[in-house]
């Protein structure tokens, strides 16, 4: 079975949301508070995808994500190891990260999205969103027919929930941005209802650069994104259910969101299924 480690604490709040979407995608979830990690009680490399979930990690102090970042990059274990070697170690070995809202802010501070050098430093930032407020309602995402990651496959249009202050995505220098566009490393961004994407506010709820709402790695294992798939699992979490359960009875009742988290389950499966059978042929 697909195993997906899901990190908690220090004010992170949306774990069992994700340990759901993950169940129902047929993986085994299993959350663990950081500091089992950090002081090596459990291994990240006894799982397949490691998850940051959203919330409040240390209070937003000193920006959204930072300090949960900075534990990551300087606390060392007994080897003088940090958990950042352990998470670049997880990647080389193809496996897969996802972070969402929280968990997004994290990897962007860490270094690990875009991470176009591949040298975890910092290349873009999220900030403070442009309308100066808190912004918890929902959106609609399209997602870049550029975009090469499996969390995303055979997928064009989501709809999702936000809540977040500092969701605006900051790209200072050009050729950075650049770079994230023709690797179409910018994987989803904020459109409207019909799926065309529209940059301006209420569409885009934070003001981010190139209108990006979610950001891949280049190798396409490491993906973050602020709105919360996590939160849109049936379609009774949506607030028009019943007017568009009325208006097409055939509706699916799976929400948007857990899409997301089958497609990387599979794709995880398939992989095993792959290297089963060359294993075998090869024996
Ligand atoms: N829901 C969340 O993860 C919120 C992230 C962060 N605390 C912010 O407000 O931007």
């Amino acid at each position: 079975m697909v195993q997906a480690l899901i990190l908690t604490g220090f004010g992170i709040n949306c774990e069992e949301e994700f340990a759901a979407a993950y169940r129902l995608a047929g993986a085994e979830p299993t959350i663990v508070h950081l500091n089992q990690v950090l002081h090596g009680e459990v291994s990240i490399h006894d799982f397949d995808i490691l998850n940051f979930p959203g919330g409040f990690s240390f209070g937003d102090d000193l920006g959204s994500g930072v300090v949960l970042a900075n534990k990551l990059r300087y606390r060392k274990n007994a080897e003088g190891r940090t958990l950042l070697d352990d998470i670049r170690q997880f990647i080389a070995e193809g496996k897969f990260v996802l972070g969402i809202c929280n968990g997004f802010q994290v990897l962007v501070k860490l270094g690990l999205l875009p991470d176009l050098a591949g040298n975890v430093t910092p290349e873009v930032t999220l900030t403070h969103n442009a309308s100066g407020r808190y912004e918890d309602r929902w959106v609609r995402l399209k997602v870049n027919p550029a975009a090469n990651t499996p969390f995303l496959k055979g997928m064009d249009t989501l709809e999702v929930p936000v809540r977040h202050g500092e969701g605006r995505l900051i790209i200072s220098d050009e050729a950075t941005r650049e770079h994230i566009v023709q690797r179409g490393l910018n994987v989803l961004t904020y459109c409207d209802a019909s799926g065309c994407e529209v940059s301006a506010y209420p569409h885009n709820p934070n003001g981010a650069d190139l209108n990006c709402a979610g950001l891949t790695d280049t190798t396409g294992q490491v993906f973050g994104l602020m709105p919360h798939p996590e939160a849109y699992l049936s379609l009774y979490n949506h607030p028009e259910w019943t007017r568009r359960k009325r208006q097409d009875p055939t509706l699916s009742e799976e929400g948007d969101g857990l899409r997301i988290f089958r497609n990387i389950v599979e794709h995880v499966q398939q992989h095993a299924t792959q290297l089963h059978v060359e294993a075998a042929s090869a024996s």
